[in-house]
């Protein structure tokens, strides 16, 4: 029995005179002695064309004279209609949204989302720092809000109460809030997640109610972070990964403008040179990795490795003390302040840039992104973007860090995270 295979390496048999007329890719040599050739399989670089073994039987008939039989004319459409199903199956969500900076210092960045049917849009902070998604909402007493759009489950026919189940957050900065939970669905930059546990706030820490033009908070940590109970939820990444093309999102945070979350691809045109990966300890719950070590201005590399978060919800930089009081010893006239409650500089200052290492990379950050902003609009004192995390129990390297670079946290097994220059 002639096999498919073999019919179809049969019409690929040219006189050799012939075989330069096959592009290059597919011959791989032809052995001039035999007339035999040697294919090397190469995937087809325009995608998922698959090859179709009726039409190649079609074929074969048609180059010997034969009429080709009805039933191969109609195998050959049968396979190409199950071969575009499939495809149309395959991953191939993706998502890209705005980042954009709620006041003018960056303090934080929300992204605009929908939920529910008909989609109600709130504009959310997406933090790798933390692992819940939730809300202002119709719940939310009247004297917590100013000014937040909110969440009202009732008016989409497509919420469900997730019931008997609530939650509690406290955030490093001691905000915090707390509600109940519901299912809905949910999108970022046109990638829908349906049945995304959305948490309603019943109550909200005043840090938040005095952020006007935050809605919620995205939780983009790893799911065992999220506090729902008694059974945790899983977070809008770890729900859209098995649909997405790369189990990836990236971040191009920008200082004082508008930047971009991607959910499942990465985007060349943001970046430039290549991107430099590192692992991630996925425990507890962070982005946690490594710096290969830092330099001051110009001065030299200090190797050293620093481990700590990589948290877009967490305004600044926050190194070992060692590493700060060096950068800002380069400062005429900075002091840690007991009574600012950090480093704090005349306005005036030249101040130094700061580079941090990813493995062999380097990125380094402008002065101006650790101006960070004046004590009080007639100040002249300023605070700085990097801080000691001497308090915190962790190095955080926060918007100040990630918005000098592109990065990409990739949900591949095991996590990892990449830094490119932008
Ligand atoms: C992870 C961030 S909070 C967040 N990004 N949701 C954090 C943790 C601990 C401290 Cl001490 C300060 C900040
Ligand atoms: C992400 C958490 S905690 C943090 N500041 N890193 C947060 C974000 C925004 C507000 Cl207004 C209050 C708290």
């Amino acid at each position: 029995m002639v096999s498919l295979t073999d019919l179809f390496l049969a019409s690929l048999l040219v006189p050799t005179s012939l075989g330069s007329a096959l592009p290059p890719r597919i011959i791989d040599t032809i052995d001039q002695r035999g007339g035999r050739v040697t294919l090397k399989q190469v995937r087809n670089p325009r995608g998922h064309k698959a090859f179709n073994p009726a039409r190649a039987t079609y074929r074969t008939f048609l180059k010997y004279g034969v009429p080709a039989p009805d039933y191969i004319k109609k195998a050959v459409a049968h396979i190409d209609e199950e071969q575009e199903e499939a495809f149309a199956r395959i991953k191939r969500d993706t998502g890209s949204a705005a980042a954009i900076p709620i006041n003018e210092v960056d303090i934080a960045y929300v992204t605009p989302v929908t939920i529910g049917t008909p989609p109600q849009t709130l504009m959310l902070d997406l933090d790798t720092g933390s692992s819940d998604l939730w809300v202002f909402s119709s719940l939310t007493p009247s004297n917590q809000v100013r000014g937040q759009e909110i969440y009202s489950p009732t008016k989409s026919s497509t919420s469900k109460l997730l019931s008997g189940h609530t939650w509690s957050i406290r955030y490093g900065d001691g905000s915090g809030s707390r509600g109940t939970v519901y299912t809905d669905n949910f999108t970022i930059g046109g990638l829908e997640v349906k049945s995304q546990a959305v948490q309603a706030a019943l109550e909200v820490s005043s840090s938040f109610t005095q952020e006007q033009s935050l809605d919620g908070l995205v939780g983009l940590g790893f799911s065992a972070l999220n506090t729902v109970r008694p059974s945790s939820q899983l977070t809008f990444f770890d729900n859209a990964r098995p649909n997405l093309d790369e189990e990836v999102f990236t971040a191009d945070l920008k200082y004082h403008a508008t930047g971009s979350y991607d959910f499942g691809f990465i985007d060349s045109k943001k970046y430039a040179g290549n991107i430099t990966y590192t692992a991630v300890q996925q425990s507890p719950g962070y982005w946690t990795h490594s710096l290969s070590g830092y330099s001051v201005g110009s001065g030299a590399f200090q190797a050293s490795q620093i481990s700590g978060i990589s948290d877009t919800g967490t305004t600044l930089l926050y190194l070992p003390t060692a590493i700060v009081t060096a950068y800002y010893r380069q400062v005429q006239g900075a002091q840690n302040s007991q009574y600012y409650g950090g480093y704090v500089f005349p306005c005036s200052s030249t101040l130094p840039t700061f580079t941090f290492g990813i493995e062999g990379a380097r990125f380094t950050i402008p002065a101006s992104y650790i101006n960070y902003t004046r004590i009080s609009p007639t100040s002249t004192t300023c605070y700085g973007g990097l801080q000691s995390s001497s308090g915190l129990g962790i190095n955080i390297f926060g918007d100040v860090a990630l918005k000098a670079a592109f990065v990409v946290f990739s949900g591949t097994n095991p996590p990892r995270i990449g830094f490119a220059i932008k």
